[in-house]
């Protein structure tokens, strides 16, 4: 396996969220950027103008760029940050736009809309869209905030398709087998149910949380 390292980084809690607060807009605006470059209709002038102020302020960002990867980092208070996830990173515009909740009883959902940007069928969310919001929204229901996870094996039916619009994706731990923790999920569109999915979500050997159990 290649190297996988969680780093501790010495910043406070507040450090973080004001980091956090400053890119987030960005990752916002940058968001809208990607649906308006699906669907302008604008002339050449107006493009050739967008493509210089992009290169022009992409330039900008990058003079500062310390890694190729933002990687999951944490600090001594636990809060952890995770910026580029593909799947939820608050700085990464590719990532759908995921507020993941979770409920008392640890089953988990989040409301979101999907526009252009993750379209597949006509009108319709890709299938590895609903795939990479499954697998993340799972996994985390898996990892219950204290464990890492990994996702082993994930099934999904796809009962219907998914209208772009607003969605909703929950889950909920079914059981766990020694290192198993087996997981249920669906996405619901505007039409109802369109996605059941099923996974088993494996707590790797060297997780704490399990010396923590065993000690
Ligand atoms: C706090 C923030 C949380 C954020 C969550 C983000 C969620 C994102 C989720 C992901 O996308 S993770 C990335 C995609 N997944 C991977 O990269 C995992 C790659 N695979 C591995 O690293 C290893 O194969 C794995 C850790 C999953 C299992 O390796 P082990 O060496 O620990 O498994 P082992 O062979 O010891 O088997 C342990 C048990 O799990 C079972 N098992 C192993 N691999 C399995 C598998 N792939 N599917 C289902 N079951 C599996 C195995 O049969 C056995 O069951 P029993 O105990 O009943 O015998």
């Amino acid at each position: 396996m290649g190297e996988m390292v969680f780093r501790q980084v010495d910043l406070s809690t507040e450090e973080v969220d004001a980091l956090e607060a400053r890119y987030v807009p960005l990752t916002e605006a940058v968001r809208e950027l990607v649906a308006a470059t699906i669907l302008s209709n604008a002339d050449d002038d107006v493009v050739a103008e967008a493509l210089a102020a992009v290169r022009e302020v992409t330039a900008k960002l990058s003079a500062s760029v310390e890694t190729d990867h933002s990687g999951v980092n944490y600090n001594g208070a636990g809060r952890s940050w995770n910026w580029g996830n593909a799947g939820s990173g608050e700085r990464n515009a590719i990532a759908p736009p995921i507020d993941l909740k979770t409920n008392p009883d640890g089953s988990t959902y989040a409301d979101l809309v999907l526009g252009a940007a993750y379209e597949g069928p006509p009108g319709h969310v890709h299938g590895g869209v609903s795939a990479l919001l499954l697998d993340h929204l799972m996994g985390v229901t898996a990892s219950q905030m204290s464990r890492p996870t990994f996702t082993g094996t994930l099934t999904l039916r796809y009962r219907n398709p998914l209208p772009l619009g607003p969605i909703r994706v929950e889950g909920r731990v079914a059981r766990e087998e020694g290192r198993k923790v087996f997981v249920e999920a669906s996405i619901t569109g505007s039409d109802g149910i369109a996605l059941e999915a099923d996974g088993v979500f494996i707590t790797p050997t060297w997780s704490p949380s399990l010396e923590a159990t065993q000690n």
